[in-house]
C-alpha cells in the first residue's frame, strides 16, 4: 500500500498533468456515491447565511410561518442549509412521506441528535425519550390500560372534581377584582391541567395548583421555557446540532430546562410512593388501573428499575401538564378575539340536557369538537418533529419533487445519519391544504372544507397535533377530555374578552407566547374575564 502511495507520488511529481484526470475520477466518484441519496439535489432556499445557514431565518420569523413560504416556493419536500456548518436538514411537509416514517418506519428514525438529550432533560428518560422497537413497547403496554378508553370513562368524575378546584378559586379572584379581571391565562389553565394529572393518575392532591409543590413545578417550567426569548440563548441552540457535546456541559439555558423534572423527581415523586407503597402487597394488578399503581406493582415485581420510576413519573406529571395547558390557553384566547365563536359555543353547551359526560363529548357536541380541533391545528402543543435515519431508507413521496439535475422524482434516497424536519405548525397552516389556513374558523370542521388528502395521517382529525403511529400521543384521550370538562365549565361561568395587546410566539419544546412589550412577564397570553 505504502509502495503504491510512494509510486503515485513519483508519477505525479514526473507527469503533475496526471492530476487533472485523477482529481476528476475522484470527484466524479464521489458524486455518484452521493447522487444515491437524493437529500442533496433538493431544493434549498436562496439567502443562507454562512454561519447560521437557514436556522437564523427560522428562529427570526413567526413560528412556522418561514418554512410555509419555502413550501409555497419549492414544494412540500425541500432541504435547508444548518447553521454552523452541520449537514443539510431535510424539511418534509408531504403526508406521504411524514406517514412512512411516524407510522411504517417509526423505529428506524430516532428523535434527532437535538431533541433526545432535551427530552431526558425536560421529562426524564421515559416513555417519551426510550428508543428501540422491544423497550418502547414494553414501556408503551406498561402504561396504555391507565390511559385507555375504559379507564377514562371512570376517571372522568375525579377530572370534573380536580377542574373545579381551580374554577371555583378561579370565580373568587374574578369576583374580588370587581368583575373585570387580567388574566394570564397559562397560570390558570396551568393549575387546572396540573391538579388533574395529579388527581387521575398519581392519587394526589395538588390542591387545585396551590400546594407548595405545584407552586414549584408551575414557576420551574416558567423559568424553563423563559430562555427562548434571549437571542443568546437561540444561538446555543443552534450550536447543540453542530456541537451535541454542549449538551453535557452546565450551561444555564439548557439547566432550567430540567429544573421541573428535578423538582419532581426529588420531591413530590418521593412523597407519591411512600403513600402508596401499600399498594402493592398481594394485589391483582388488573384492579388497579391508575398509573401510579401500575408503576409501582412493575417496580416491585422487579420489572422496571427505581431510576425508570422515577422517570415514567416525571415524564407523565410533565407531559400531562405541558401541551394541554397550551392548548387551552390558546384556545381560549381565540374565543376572546372571536366573540361570535364563544357564543355559538356557550349557546351549543347549555343547550346540551344537563352534563355532558365521556360518550357525549365524544360524540354529542360538534361544535365544541370544532373548536378544540380548530385550536389545536393552529397551536398543535409540539410545533415542530425532529428526527434521525439510523439507516438508509427510501421515502415515498406523494407529490412529486424536481432534483438540481433536472430529475422528477416521487421517492428520496435516505442515508444513515439525515435529520428530518416535520414542520407540523406549518403544515397544519398551509392554505394548500386548509384555504384560509391562519384564519382561526372552527366552522371549516362542520362544512365539510377541509381537504381530505390529510386523511393520510390516521392520528386524531387526520391532524399530526397528537402525531401519529405507534409513537402518537398516549395522552390525547386524558388530554381532551380534560380540555373540553375545563373549558365547559369556564364557558359556564365566565365571558373572556380580547385585551388587544401584541403577543408573538416562540418555541421553548413547546408553542409559547408573549406580551410584547411585557416580556418580564415571561410566558404570558392575556385576556379579561368577565363573570356571567
Ligand atoms: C393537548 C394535549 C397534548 C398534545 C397536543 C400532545 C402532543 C404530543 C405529541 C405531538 C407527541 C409526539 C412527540 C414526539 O414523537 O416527539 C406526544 C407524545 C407523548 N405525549 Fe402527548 N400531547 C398532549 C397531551 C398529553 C397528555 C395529557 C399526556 C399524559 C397523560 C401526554 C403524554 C405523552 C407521552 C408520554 C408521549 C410520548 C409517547 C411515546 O413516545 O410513545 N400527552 N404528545
Amino acid at each position: 500500500m505504502l509502495t503504491a502511495f510512494q509510486d503515485l507520488q513519483t508519477g505525479l511529481r514526473d507527469h503533475p498533468f496526471l492530476l487533472l484526470p485523477i482529481c476528476t475520477a475522484i470527484w466524479v466518484l464521489y458524486a455518484a456515491c452521493r447522487s444515491k441519496y437524493s437529500v442533496e439535489s433538493l431544493p434549498v432556499p436562496p439567502g443562507a447565511s454562512w454561519i447560521f445557514g437557514h436556522e437564523g431565518e427560522v428562529v427570526k420569523n413567526a413560528p412556522g410561518r418561514i418554512f410555509r413560504e419555502w413550501a409555497d416556493k419549492l414544494g412540500l419536500t425541500y432541504r435547508i442549509k444548518a447553521a454552523f456548518g452541520a449537514r443539510d436538514v431535510l424539511v418534509l411537509c408531504d403526508p406521504a412521506g411524514i406517514a412512512h416514517i411516524l407510522q411504517k418506519k417509526v423505529y428506524d428514525y430516532h428523535h434527532s441528535r437535538v431533541v433526545r438529550p432535551r427530552i431526558g432533560r425536560l421529562l426524564g428518560k421515559g416513555l417519551g425519550w426510550v428508543e428501540g422497537e422491544v423497550e418502547h413497547k414494553r414501556m408503551r403496554h406498561l402504561i396504555s390500560p391507565s390511559l385507555s378508553h375504559e379507564n377514562m370513562k371512570e376517571m372522568e368524575s375525579d377530572v370534573r372534581v380536580a377542574a373545579m378546584q381551580v374554577i371555583d378559586n378561579f370565580t373568587h379572584e374574578v369576583h374580588a377584582s370587581n368583575n373585570k379581571k387580567w388574566v394570564n391565562l397559562f397560570d390558570v389553565t396551568g393549575k387546572a391541567t396540573l391538579t388533574i394529572i395529579g388527581r387521575v393518575a398519581f392519587l394526589h392532591d395538588f390542591e387545585g395548583g396551590e400546594s407548595e409543590d405545584a407552586r414549584k413545578i408551575l414557576e420551574a417550567r416558567r423559568i424553563g421555557v423563559s430562555p427562548a426569548i434571549k437571542s443568546s440563548s437561540l444561538i446555543m441552540f443552534m450550536l447543540l446540532r453542530r456541537f451535541p457535546i454542549l449538551n453535557d456541559l452546565p450551561i444555564p439555558a439548557l439547566q432550567v430546562q430540567g429544573l421541573a423534572r428535578e423538582i419532581i423527581q426529588s420531591g413530590v415523586a418521593h412523597e407519591m410512593i411512600r403513600r402508596n407503597e401499600d399498594v402493592v402487597e398481594g394485589v391483582d394488578p388488573k384492579s388497579h388501573n391508575d398509573l401510579l399503581s401500575r408503576l409501582l406493582i412493575a417496580h416491585s415485581a422487579g420489572q422496571i428499575s427505581t431510576e425508570e420510576l422515577y422517570a415514567q413519573i416525571s415524564t407523565f406529571i410533565i407531559t400531562g401538564n405541558e401541551t394541554s395547558t397550551q392548548t387551552l390557553a390558546f384556545m381560549i384566547w381565540e374565543l376572546a378575539r372571536h366573540p361570535d365563536v364563544q357564543e355559538r359555543l356557550r349557546k351549543e353547551l347549555k343547550a346540551f340536557p344537563g352534563e355532558p359526560n365521556y360518550d357525549d363529548f365524544q360524540a354529542k357536541l360538534p361544535y365544541l369538537d370544532a373548536v378544540m380541533r380548530e385550536s389545536l391545528r393552529l397551536y398543535p402543543g409540539l410545533p415542530y418533529m425532529e428526527r434521525v435515519a439510523t439507516k438508509e431508507d427510501v421515502i415515498p413521496l406523494r407529490e412529486p419533487v424536481k432534483l438540481s439535475n433536472g430529475k422528477v422524482v416521487s421517492e428520496l434516497p435516505i442515508s444513515p445519519g439525515q435529520v428530518v424536519l416535520i414542520p407540523i405548525l406549518s403544515f397544519q397552516r398551509m392554505d394548500s391544504v386548509y384555504e384560509d389556513g391562519e384564519t382561526f374558523r372552527p366552522e371549516r370542521w362542520l362544512d365539510g372544507s377541509v381537504d381530505t388528502s390529510t386523511r393520510q395521517f390516521s392520528g386524531w382529525g387526520h391532524m399530526l397535533a397528537f402525531s401519529d403511529g405507534p409513537r402518537n400521543c398516549i395522552g390525547t384521550r386524558l388530554g381532551l377530555l380534560q380540555m373540553k370538562v375545563i373549558l365547559t365549565y369556564m364557558m359556564e361561568r365566565f365571558r373572556f374578552v380580547d385585551t388587544h395587546e401584541d403577543v408573538t410566539f416562540k418555541i421553548s419544546s413547546s408553542l409559547q407566547a408573549w406580551v410584547a412589550d411585557k416580556p418580564e412577564l415571561g410566558p404570558c397570553l392575556p385576556v379579561r374575564v368577565e363573570l356571567l
